[in-house]
Formats: C-alpha cells, structure tokens, sequence
C-alpha cells in the first residue's frame, strides 16, 4: 500500500468566534498535494468564515494552522504566494474589460517572458471559460455568471498552488461550471489543493468538512 502524502496544510481544533459566539470549533483537517476539501454547509454555518481565516483575512480564537508541517503566522509572505483567494467578489475591475483584467493579472503574475506569450496566456484563459464573445466588453456589461468566469479565468495566469474558492460555482451555468470541473481537476492532476465552500456537492470528490451552523 502506498503511505498517504503528508498534509501541506493541516488545522487542528481550530476555534472561531464572532460577535462573542462560537462560529466554528474543532476543526480539524489536513490537506496533501492533489487534495481537496469540500466545505458544506447552510448558510452562516461559518464556510467564508473558514476560508477567512485559512487566507489570513481573519484570527482563530483556538487551534493551530500547519503549512508544510510549521506554525502558520498570519501574513506569512510564503504561504501568501502560494494561495489564491477567490470569495463572494470576484476582486476584478467592472470598469475595465475581461482581456484588460486578465492581462492585469498576468503582468502582476510576472510569469510571461514576453508580451506575445502574455497574450497567448490571457487568450487561453478566456477561452477556456468561453469568454472570447465578452472579451471585449467592460465587465460592468456582464451578467454575474460571466463576471464569476472572469474571476475564474484569472486562476489560471497566476498559478497558485493552494487555492481558497468561495462558491465558485455560484451563478454558473450547466456548462460553466462543467468547465470550472475541468479546470479543478487540472488543478488538482497538477499536485494542486484546494478548499472550497459550497452549498451543495460538487461532483468533483476529495474529502468533506461538514459545518453544523444554523441556516
Ligand atoms: N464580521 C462579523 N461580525 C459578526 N458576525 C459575523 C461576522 N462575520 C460573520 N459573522 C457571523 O458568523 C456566522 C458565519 O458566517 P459566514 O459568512 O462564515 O457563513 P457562511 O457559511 O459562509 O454563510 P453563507 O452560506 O450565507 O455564505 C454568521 O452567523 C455570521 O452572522
């Protein structure tokens, strides 16, 4: 039998209050290269509250937080560059065009030897959300669906290794979120990880953290 792969991040009794009542508590998991995390629960169950604090953006009260097996302290600039938080906004500018926030990020990815391939990535990007129809159209025009696959198109010209999706499939279609399926599985074939809060299943698998909140 293969030994499983140890986590790269893992939480352990992780706590979290809000206005003075407990959120979350006893959270526990550990997530190893390929893995994923499907966080389920009803609404105020405390999944953006999770993803919060796994992204820095808020504290635990308890618990402990392991990157590659050392203590996480918030604001770490390794563990910074090694996510990608994407949450309710999709963070892209409404007043500029798809292709105009996708070169955006992929200069500030840095990645790209040169404008040619800095195109040729952004053109791949929006294709592979069926985007090229609204590529040039400012966002501000865009249903939120289309918006959410701007957000999403964007994962791929900064490629993260962890990334962080609050309901990505949110407002997707049928054939939208068939295409956010292939990008995660890709992700995930790639040695990547995520965590993702969700509402209800997503048919792509990986282990399950159910959260017990009141709706
Ligand atoms: N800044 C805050 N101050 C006070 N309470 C908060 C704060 N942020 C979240 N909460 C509370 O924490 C609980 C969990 O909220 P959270 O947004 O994490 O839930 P959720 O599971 O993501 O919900 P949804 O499915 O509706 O997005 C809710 O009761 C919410 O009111």
């Amino acid at each position: 039998m293969t030994p499983a792969a140890a986590p790269v991040l893992s939480a352990s009794g992780l706590a979290v209050s809000r206005a003075g009542r407990t959120v979350l508590q006893g959270i526990d998991f550990g997530l190893a290269p390929g893995g994923l995390l499907q966080v389920l629960g009803a609404n105020g169950s405390g999944k953006t509250t999770l993803l919060r604090v796994l992204c820095g953006l808020a504290s635990a009260d308890a618990g402990t937080l392991q990157w590659h097996g050392r203590p996480l302290r918030a604001g770490d600039p390794g563990f910074q560059q090694a996510l990608a938080y994407l949450g309710h906004a999709n963070g892209i500018d409404i007043d500029l065009t798809p292709a105009e926030n996708l070169h955006f990020a992929a200069r500030l990815a840095g990645r790209h030897a040169d404008a040619g391939q800095r195109a040729a990535s952004v053109a791949r990007a929006l294709a592979a959300q069926a985007l090229e129809r609204v590529a040039q159209v400012p966002v501000r025009t865009l249903s939120q669906g289309q918006r959410r696959r701007v957000a999403l198109a964007r994962l791929a010209l900064a490629p993260r290794i962890l990334w962080l999706l609050d309901e990505p499939v949110t407002a997707l279609d049928a054939d939208a979120c068939a295409r956010f399926q292939r990008q995660l599985d890709a992700h995930l074939a790639a040695g990547g990880m995520a965590v993702i809060a969700t509402h209800q299943l997503l048919p792509a698998g990986g282990a399950v953290l159910r959260l017990g909140g009141a709706a």
